[in-house]
């Protein structure tokens, strides 16, 4: 099964001619001989383009490449333009599975005997089809009578076992790229796969979804910048989730928001503060920001909102983690590479003995070129990328989350200039980061910290009478019996000396016991032997 699959994926790539991307100049003789060999796997797409030989190529590989294509769709700085349109189309482009087996899932998984108990209506065919799940459109009858429009979200049935299998087959090529890339060690593949199959196995648990969703719209909660959809917590089950359902604008349709005469400047700042929000008052942020996963409101176009689903995969930050990309961020922009590679070791981001000016000049080199360009045209994300690449260099173990992060950065990023090529991240995000390192230190940051310790001494003082009460009367019998150890602790002290004395002298009249015996008189000697006798057995008695 492994094999077949294996086998089935290198004829899909070379079938789809996706040899071609990597140069011919590249590639080892062994591997264009190869390829050469193999004649029956010739490409069948010449005539197509290349994106679209990809995307195809994707989507007939099943979710877990899907995800991937999907994920490289954001990737304009990386891609041509013509490439990621083609991927921007994997979204919602996989063949749906049967309406009625989704149907029987969800009464199996709500324990209902037919789909009506709950819904008053149910949509068989599929409102969207991905590469996980399914959604369909329902009607939800409430406990108050009233009804409310509901999309539910199942889990495809049996992807599990799929994904995983593709998932290990990643990983073995992960492993040949590894040890045979010339670039193998410093790219460290397994580890991207590694991270991968988390992400992906993460968003088969739609409780988890779920509970991120609740979470991400309690914050945003009264937000003219963010809408997330209720979840119908009540009905959320491991393959099985009903929301509200939303009516926007996908934000891929550019047509649309024009036609509507959106804001789209502030529609990109937006999208901006809404991600540095996120990351900086909450720590929690949407870690999935690819073009089908967001929405704008039809409503008042003028003021524009987004409308976020998807919630499967989100990041988490610590404080360690903001003050990290802040306090980096900051230096960077002030072109301050000593800061940056003196802040890593202070804070053993690097290890003690990194040669700190080596690091900053590594630092140099990656990033300079970055800030040739103006400062509007700056790709925080990219910035970040670098950094982490050098820092790895120098033995930096970069946090799964800041990857995230940075890689959710990206996304936004792309988003940002596709609606408003004009954006300036660097305007838009700069007071978010100021604010930030500025409540970190002084006054804020101690009555900040006196606020957070408040429920903590709150439910304590009024323990604290019988906690003083307790100390003290406990005081006099605690020291008596430290007393107690210390003088048990003296007497085996004294013992120990004891024995030491009578062993050591025991032993000196041993020697001289025995040289008597040879040399000298024999009263002597049987005196000094009868001394060793009675030392030695002092020295066992005490
Ligand atoms: N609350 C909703 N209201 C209306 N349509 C929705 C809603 N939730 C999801 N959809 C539709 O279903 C599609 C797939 O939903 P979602 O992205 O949550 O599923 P997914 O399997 O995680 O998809 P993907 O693989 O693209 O991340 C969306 O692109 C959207 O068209």
């Amino acid at each position: 099964m492994r094999f077949s699959r294996f086998y089935h994926i290198q004829k899909t790539l070379l079938q789809y001619g996706l040899d071609e991307l990597i140069p011919a100049s590249w590639q080892p003789w062994y591997a264009r001989g190869m390829r050469k060999s193999a004649f029956w796997l010739h490409n069948r797409y010449p005539d197509y383009p290349v994106g679209k030989r990809l995307r195809l190529a994707l989507q007939s590989l099943g979710p877990v490449w899907i995800k991937f294509g999907q994920m490289l769709s954001t990737r304009r700085d990386l891609l041509p333009a013509e490439i990621a349109d083609e991927l921007a189309r994997l979204q919602d482009k996989v063949d749906p599975f049967p309406g009625e087996q989704a149907q029987q899932l969800i009464e199996q998984a709500l324990e209902l005997t037919d789909i009506s108990e709950l819904f008053s209506s149910f949509s068989v065919t599929p409102l969207a089809s991905a590469s996980i799940a399914q959604v369909h459109a329902a009607v939800l009858r409430q406990t108050d009578g009233s009804d409310a429009d509901v999309v539910i979200k199942v889990i495809r049935p049996d992807i599990r076992k799929q994904i995983i299998a593709d998932l290990d087959l990643m990983d073995g090529l992960a492993a040949i790229a590894a040890r045979y890339l010339p670039d193998g060690k410093r790219l460290r593949p397994r580890e991207v796969v590694s991270e991968y199959r988390k992400t992906i196995l993460d968003e088969l648990d739609l409780q988890r979804e779920a509970a991120n969703a609740i979470q991400l719209r309690r914050n945003f909660e009264g937000s003219d910048s963010l809408y997330i959809p209720y979840v119908y917590s009540d009905f959320s089950r491991p393959n099985v989730m009903v929301m509200e359902r939303i009516y926007g604008i996908p934000v891929s349709d550019i047509a649309a928001l024009n036609a509507q005469h959106t804001d789209m400047e502030l529609l990109a700042k937006r999208g901006v503060e809404v991600f540095f929000t996120q990351v900086f008052r909450d720590s929690f942020f949407h870690a999935d920001m690819h073009p089908g996963n967001i929405f704008v409101s039809r409503e008042h176009p003028e003021n524009p909102k987004y409308i976020g689903i998807d919630c499967g995969i989100v990041g988490t930050l610590n404080s360690e983690d903001k003050r990290y990309l802040a306090e980096n961020f900051v230096a960077f922009f002030n072109r301050d590479y000593r800061k940056v590679a003196q802040l890593h070791l202070d804070s053993g981001w690097v290890p003690v003995d990194t040669n700190v000016e080596e690091f900053e000049s590594a630092i140099r080199t990656v990033c300079e070129p970055i800030f040739q360009k103006p400062l509007a045209d700056i790709s925080f994300g990219h910035v970040l990328l670098n950094l982490f690449s050098t820092a790895r260099r120098f033995n930096m173990q970069v946090q799964p989350q800041l990857v995230l992060l940075q890689k959710t950065l990206l996304y936004v990023e792309g988003l940002g200039r596709q609606l408003y090529p004009q954006l300036d991240l660097w305007k838009t995000a700069k007071p978010f980061l100021e604010s930030w390192v500025k409540q970190q230190v002084g006054l804020p940051a101690l009555w900040r910290q006196v606020k957070d310790n408040a429920p903590f001494w709150a439910e304590k003082l009024p323990q604290m009478p019988t906690l003083l009460h307790r100390y003290l009367e406990q005081g006099p019998k605690q020291q008596a019996l430290m007393l107690q150890q210390l003088q048990l602790l003296q007497l085996q002290q004294h013992k120990a000396n004891r024995q030491i004395i009578a062993a050591a002298l025991a032993a000196g009249s041993l020697i001289s016991g025995t040289i008597a015996f040879t040399v000298g008189p024999l009263w002597l000697a049987g005196a000094l032997l009868g001394g060793t006798i009675f030392f030695g057995v002092k020295a066992l008695l005490s």
